[in-house]
């Protein structure tokens, strides 16, 4: 059923995925992506999806195949070698306000108050605002990621959980027009990444703000994605190398209003588990043949 010969639903072979996202009219298009940081051996090519306005998409696929490129592609904080990325009808050529970026390290300025940093950003956003403005603007974005106690504190004096969610919020709080988020939960322990994966996946349904992040926890995507990338690493194969890519792009079929909590009880989420982790376990190298299908379904 979920065999790359055989799709089931929800996943689209590369070749089909490229035709259809070339037609598709997208509010983030990326066509035709590589990346060579050794001349004639690039990490990833071909690369091209598009993301629609609201949608929310992961990319999941093991280290070194290029995630984080793509990303500070897609952030205008690298180019490049060959392709291009479309946001709103115009192309990114470098960094701008209108995306938000979040990695794993908060990036806070250490010397300024959770208040100070997030105000720092919406000032540059909005230069013209007075500071009652910027102010009550801060105000509601730490309101939304449940740290109004914490306003007036550093960065030093809170947790790791509370430091990304000063992160979230300075990016949402200049309301880009898309989320940039790479591993933006890699480094909190299980239950502070489950209550701030609540919380993310409440603030963009609210606010449906467009999301592309960087995942390696499959049932993070499961939980936050419309759709999930699978990304091939680059592989070497009887001395002809392949580039790596997007492999296969899953729809996810599950209800958008799922919690965590009751994620495992959703019909068909351990189909759509096991496929995902099938894809990192056996088929996440370029140029690999795939097994035959297993299975009456298959
Ligand atoms: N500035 C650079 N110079 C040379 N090689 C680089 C550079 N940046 C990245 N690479 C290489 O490109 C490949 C892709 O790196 P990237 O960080 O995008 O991968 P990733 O999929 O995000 O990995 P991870 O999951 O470990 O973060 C890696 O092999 C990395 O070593």
């Amino acid at each position: 059923m979920w065999s790359e010969r055989e799709p089931g639903p929800g996943v689209v072979p590369a070749a089909r995925v490229a035709q259809k996202e070339a037609a598709m009219p997208g509010f983030l298009k990326v066509d035709g992506l590589s990346k060579s940081f050794i001349a004639g051996k690039p990490v990833f090519a071909d690369v091209t999806f598009a993301i629609d306005r609201g949608e929310f998409v992961c990319i999941i696929g093991h280290s070194g195949c290029g995630k984080t490129t793509i990303l500070n592609v897609l952030a205008g904080l690298d180019r490049a070698t060959t392709g291009t990325v479309i946001m709103d009808g115009r192309e990114v050529a470098g960094p701008g306000l209108e995306r938000g970026v979040v990695f794993q390290g908060h990036a806070l300025m250490p010397w300024l108050s959770v208040r100070q940093n997030i105000a720092f950003a919406v000032e540059s956003r909005w230069p013209d605002w007075k500071p009652a403005q910027v102010n009550a603007h801060v105000e509601k974005f730490v309101a939304m990621v449940g740290l109004t106690a914490a306003l007036d504190k550093k960065p030093a004096q809170l947790s790791g959980g509370m430091k990304q969610r000063v992160g979230i919020a300075r990016a949402f709080a200049i309301q880009p027009k898309m989320l940039l988020l790479d591993e933006p939960f890699g480094a909190l322990d299980a239950l502070t990444r489950g209550t701030i994966q609540d919380e993310l996946m409440g603030i963009v349904r609210s606010t449906r703000q467009t999301v592309f992040m960087i995942t390696h926890d499959v049932d993070e995507a499961i939980l936050l994605a419309d759709r999930v990338l699978l990304m091939s690493n680059g592989a070497e194969h009887d001395g002809t190398y392949s580039p790596g890519g997007i492999a296969e792009v899953v729809i996810n079929p599950l209800p958008r209003e799922r919690t965590r909590s009751g994620l495992h009880h959703l019909p068909g989420y351990y189909d759509l588990r096991n496929h995902i982790v099938d894809f990192l376990v056996s088929r996440a190298h370029a140029g690999h043949q795939p097994s035959p299908p297993q299975g009456a379904n298959a």
